[in-house]
Parts: C-alpha cells; sequence; structure tokens
C-alpha cells in the first residue's frame, strides 16, 4: 500500500506509538542519510511514514537536522502530505502552554542552514512561499484538532530562529513587537524544501513555554519544554488519528505543482547528469533522457 501521509516527530516525539504493522526502512539519498531510518506503519488503515527530526536520540541539534535528507527521502517513499510536530514557545499572553497553534505564516531568522535542494547544483528554481503551509492541510490539521478537543489557536505567525541558544530578553521583546505569535528553531527550511519537492506541509506546534518575556512566569528551559510536551503527546497523537484517516486521497490545492512555473534555466543549459541527479524532484519538467 502506498505510503501518502509523513510525519515529523519534534521534541520529545522519537517515535509514533500508535502506528501498527510497523517496519523501518533506511533510505539514502543525494544529501545523505535522514536524521533516522524512518518508520513506516498503518494508522486507522492509512500508511504513514514517521520520522524524528533531531534522531532517535536527540542527536541533531536545530542547526545540523539533515532537512533536505529528510524531505528528499520522504518523497522518495511516496508521501505527498507532511504534518510536522513541533514544541513552540509562545509570543503572546492569550497562547497559553499546552495550547495548539497551526500556523500559518513563518518568519525566517536562521542563518546558517541549506534552504534549497537546488543550492550547489541545479537550475535556478524560484518557488512562491507567500503561503507558506498548505492551506488544505493546515484546515483538515485544525478540523482534526477541534475534533480532538484541543484547545487550538486557527492561525499565528512562527518566528524560527537558529539556535540552539534560547533567546535573550531583547530579542524576545524585538520578535513581540514585530507580531509573531509562536517562536521555534526547526519550521525553516522545512517549509522551503517542502514546497521545493511539491508536497503539502503543515504544523501542529505544541505550546511548551512563554518563552522569556513574561513577566510572571520562568524563562523556558529544556526541562520545561520536554515536560509540557510529554503532557501534550497524547493530544497531539489523538489530532493525528482524527486527521489521517479522513484525508482525501486527492488533493485540491497548488502544493503538487510547485515547480510548474518555478524553474527558470533554459532546459537545454540542464545537463543529463543534473537531471539524474534530480530526476526525483524535477523529472516531470526536465526529463532525463
Ligand atoms: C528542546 S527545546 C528547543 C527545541 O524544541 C523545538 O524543537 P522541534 O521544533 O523539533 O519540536 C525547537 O524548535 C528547538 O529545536
Ligand atoms: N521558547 C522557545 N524558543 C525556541 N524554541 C522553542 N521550542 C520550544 N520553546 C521554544
Amino acid at each position: 500500500m502506498q505510503v501518502e501521509i509523513g510525519v515529523i516527530g519534534g521534541s520529545g516525539l522519537y517515535r509514533m506509538a500508535e502506528l501498527e504493522q510497523i517496519e523501518e526502512v533506511e533510505v539514502q539519498t543525494p544529501f545523505g542519510p535522514p536524521s533516522a531510518p524512518i518508520t513506516l506503519g498503518t494508522l486507522q488503515g492509512v500508511r504513514v511514514a514517521f520520522l524524528p527530526r533531531h534522531g532517535l536520540r536527540h542527536q541533531f541539534s536545530p542547526s545540523a537536522v539533515p532537512a533536505r535528507a529528510n524531505f528528499w527521502a520522504l518523497k522518495q517513499l511516496g508521501v505527498r502530505r507532511v504534518i510536522s510536530i513541533s514544541a513552540v514557545g509562545s509570543m503572546r499572553e492569550e497562547i497559553a502552554p499546552l495550547d495548539l497553534v497551526v500556523p500559518d505564516q513563518i518568519f525566517d531568522r536562521t542563518v546558517r542552514r541549506a534552504r534549497s535542494f537546488f543550492e550547489e547544483s541545479g537550475p535556478v528554481v524560484h518557488v512562491a512561499l507567500d503561503e507558506p503551509f498548505c492551506p488544505d492541510l493546515r484546515r483538515a490539521l485544525l478540523e482534526a484538532a477541534t475534533r480532538a478537543g484541543a484547545r487550538v489557536h486557527p492561525q499565528g505567525t512562527y518566528i524560527c530562529i537558529e539556535g540552539p541558544q534560547f533567546s535573550t530578553k531583547a530579542e524576545s521583546r524585538i520578535y513581540r513587537s514585530w507580531g509573531v505569535d509562536v517562536i521555534g528553531m526547526t519550521a525553516m527550511p522545512e517549509a522551503r524544501l517542502a514546497r521545493e519537492a511539491e508536497l503539502c506541509f503543515a504544523i501542529l506546534a505544541l505550546v511548551t513555554d512563554y518563552d522569556v518575556w513574561h513577566v510572571t512566569e520562568e524563562p523556558v528551559n529544556v526541562a520545561t519544554v520536554i515536560q509540557n510536551l510529554q503532557r501534550n503527546v497524547q493530544t497531539a497523537q489523538d489530532v493525528l488519528k482524527e486527521l489521517i484517516p479522513r484525508l482525501p486521497r486527492e488533493t485540491s490545492c497548488s502544493c503538487g505543482d510547485a515547480l510548474a512555473q518555478a524553474i527558470v534555466t533554459a532546459p537545454d543549459a540542464v545537463s543529463t547528469e543534473v537531471r539524474r541527479r534530480y530526476s526525483l524532484l524535477l523529472g516531470r519538467y526536465l526529463p532525463a533522457e
């Protein structure tokens, strides 16, 4: 059975306990191996691929997550939609720890991550990122979270910092003045890569803390993040159980055609070698033979 849904687990979520009939697959990609072997399993009759972004033992810091390998590997397995489960800090009083957020925008403050599959070689590709998440997958996530009885915020801007350190109070204050809603370290370059790989992508953000700006709450630390994440893992699983079996097979969004108008390099300037290397992503547009 075709694996169409990918789930990327973030901090504190290294396995998906609800998967049945599981097998582990080691995938190789032109960008090296993904963060961990990918677990293939069944959730309520639907085949799912699960990948813990920081590795099974949380070996990869946000800057070192092999994001290109992760998305390439999921695409290679046939995945068309990717749901990321992510721990975030809240930048607004009304978004409380243990709430869920389905962000609709991202502000990228990362500074040292590869952000494109086509950076070093390959044709010049400019995908649109005005809406960085799949609108249909976001809507479905939101409906699933509501059915699961979670307190969920239907939109929000996720600011992605480089880390690995948490923010200073001055940074946190300034980010808040920019109007962001939640803060994390991993949504970028994932959203960029998902779009380049023509995959639907959305984040289920689990709020773990109030970052460092709050006057009465303790500044964020790892223990709080993991503790609150653990308290919310069951909710995340419940949302996935509500979501995955109801996702229609066919998509009506434009994520699957993101490259159709995006390749600028003249076809005769793209070598056979490059066409072969990128055939998984570009084969529809620039066949190798
Ligand atoms: C462990 S605290 C900081 C860490 O948690 C978040 O990870 P993820 O998005 O993978 O859940 C945050 O982005 C940082 O990487
Ligand atoms: N306050 C915070 N800053 C960055 N990443 C986070 N992940 C969870 N909480 C965070």
